[in-house]
Parts: structure tokens; C-alpha cells; sequence
């Protein structure tokens, strides 16, 4: 679980992962998901590289003996890809599939999870769970400066566009392996999914869950405030 960003775009403050969210750090929230998946044996947290010890000491606080899996923290990388790298070298030898989620999802349901996972687990090499857009999208040239209007290039068509969500699952050997030739060819991707597209896998679009978004700004913590209102109201949480 890639947990090691700033989270500037959420705005001043601790790292995003440590923010709270009903009065509980969203990393929280994220492995509590995982850990209660029957799918997941052992959450690899991959935290702040200046919080490692103060994550390990919260987690252990707050997930202790109640949930099933094993937890491991290590520190994490500058980029998103280096902290996945850095958690799939913790990861115990005997593992063959692996969920990449963000730590920033912390409302997915466990039935993303489960769901990702099964497919893995049936033969699918690399899965995404994604969303349909609710807005029409245009593919434009960047401005050079902030403000400026940009020319539009094309409208893809709605239809065939995903939003793509963690967590994202794969069999261990493939997601070793293009991560492995990312470093060799200088490549970065936004998601791990894209690096299999990059190096000739095969990725699969599972349904994803409009609870799944990433607390990236401001609005999103709102939203997540009363996503987390309404299902502690319906004791669902
Ligand atoms: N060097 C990094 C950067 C990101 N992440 C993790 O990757 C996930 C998705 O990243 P994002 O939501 O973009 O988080 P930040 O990088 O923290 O956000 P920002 O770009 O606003 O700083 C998050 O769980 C984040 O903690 C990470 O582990 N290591
Ligand atoms: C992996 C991801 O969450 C899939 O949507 C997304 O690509 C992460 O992007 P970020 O800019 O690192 O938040």
C-alpha cells in the first residue's frame, strides 16, 4: 500500500496518509479494508520516509490483534512507483498475487478488493477496478502558461473511457518484472496497470465503486466526511 506521498494537493498539513478522516488517520481506514479482505495475508504499508517509526506505532494501535493479516511498514520512495517498488521488496517470498491500492482510497468497499483479487486468483494476469465518466473529456494542447486557453485535439468517445481506481491486482511475477524494466528504461506511469500496458501485458477492467475515489483535494475530504457519516448513521462501518 503506497501510503508515502505529501499530499500537496490536499493542502498544509501532514502527510495525506496521517490525516484524519472521522476522527481516524485515512491509512487507517485503507488497511482496515485490506486486512478484512479474506483475500489479503500480509499488508505491506509503505510509509513517510521520515514517519516509518510513527506509522508502525499507529497501526499497531489501531488494527492490533483485531484484524487477520500481517502488517509490514517500510519507507518509501519520491515517486508513487518507487514507493510500489520499495513494498513489493518487503513482500514475503511465498506470495503470487499482490493488490497495489493507495493509501488515499480509504472508503473502497471490500468487495473491490475481493472482487480484484478473484480475478487475479482466476487467471487474469493484471486487473484494474474503474468507473464509468460522468463528464465528456477532451484531449487538448497543454497551455504554456496557467490560464491560458488551450486548443482542443479530439473528444474520445465517453463510452469507451474508464476512471481507473485501486486496488489494482496482479500476479506477482509480472508486476516484479515491469517494474523491474521500468528502472531499466527510465519509464514512469501513473498507475502500475499502465506499466504492464507499457511492456506488451494484458490488463482486465473489473467494476470499480463510486465510494473507491482519491482523497486528492480539499472537496474529496469533504466528500469522504459524509460518505463515512452516512454509513456510520447505518452502522455499516
Ligand atoms: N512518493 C510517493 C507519492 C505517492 N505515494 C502514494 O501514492 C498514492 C497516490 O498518490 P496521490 O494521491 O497522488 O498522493 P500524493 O502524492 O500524496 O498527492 P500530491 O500529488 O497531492 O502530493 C497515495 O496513497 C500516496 O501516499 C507514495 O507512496 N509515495
Ligand atoms: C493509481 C491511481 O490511483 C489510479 O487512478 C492514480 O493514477 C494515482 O495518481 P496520483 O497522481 O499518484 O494520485
Amino acid at each position: 500500500m503506497p501510503a508515502a506521498g505529501r499530499g500537496e494537493r490536499l493542502g498544509p498539513g501532514a502527510p495525506k496518509a496521517l490525516r484524519e478522516l472521522g476522527g481516524v488517520p485515512i491509512l487507517v481506514h485503507a488497511v482496515r479494508v485490506l486486512a478484512r479482505s479474506r483475500a489479503v495475508g500480509t499488508v505491506v504499508v509503505v510509509a513517510p520516509k521520515d514517519g516509518v517509526a510513527e506509522v508502525r506505532a499507529l497501526l499497531a494501535d489501531a488494527i492490533g490483534e483485531r484484524e487477520s493479516a500481517a502488517l509490514v511498514v517500510v519507507p518509501g520512495g519520491d515517486t508513487r512507483q518507487e514507493s510500489v517498488r520499495a513494498g513489493l521488496a518487503a513482500l514475503p517470498a511465498d506470495v503470487d498475487v499482490v493488490l497495489v491500492h493507495d493509501a488515499a482510497r480509504p472508503l473502497v468497499p471490500v468487495d473491490v478488493v475481493d472482487a480484484v483479487a478473484r480475478t487475479v486468483a482466476d487467471g487474469a494476469e493484471a486487473v484494474v477496478p474503474a468507473v464509468p465518466l460522468a463528464d465528456t473529456v477532451k484531449q487538448v494542447t497543454p497551455a504554456q502558461a496557467p490560464g491560458l486557453p488551450e486548443p482542443v485535439i479530439a473528444t474520445p468517445d465517453r463510452a469507451t473511457l474508464r476512471a481507473v481506481q485501486t486496488p489494482q491486482g496482479f500476479r506477482r511475477d509480472v508486476l516484479d518484472r515491469v517494474h523491474a524494466k521500468a528502472v531499466e528504461e527510465g519509464v514512469d506511469a501513473t498507475d502500475d496497470a499502465g506499466l504492464v500496458e507499457r511492456f506488451g501485458g494484458r490488463v482486465v477492467v473489473v467494476p470499480g465503486h463510486e465510494e473507491a475515489f482519491k482523497v486528492t483535494r480539499p472537496l474529496d475530504l469533504v466528500l469522504a466526511e459524509a460518505v463515512l457519516a452516512r454509513r456510520r448513521s447505518r452502522d455499516e462501518y
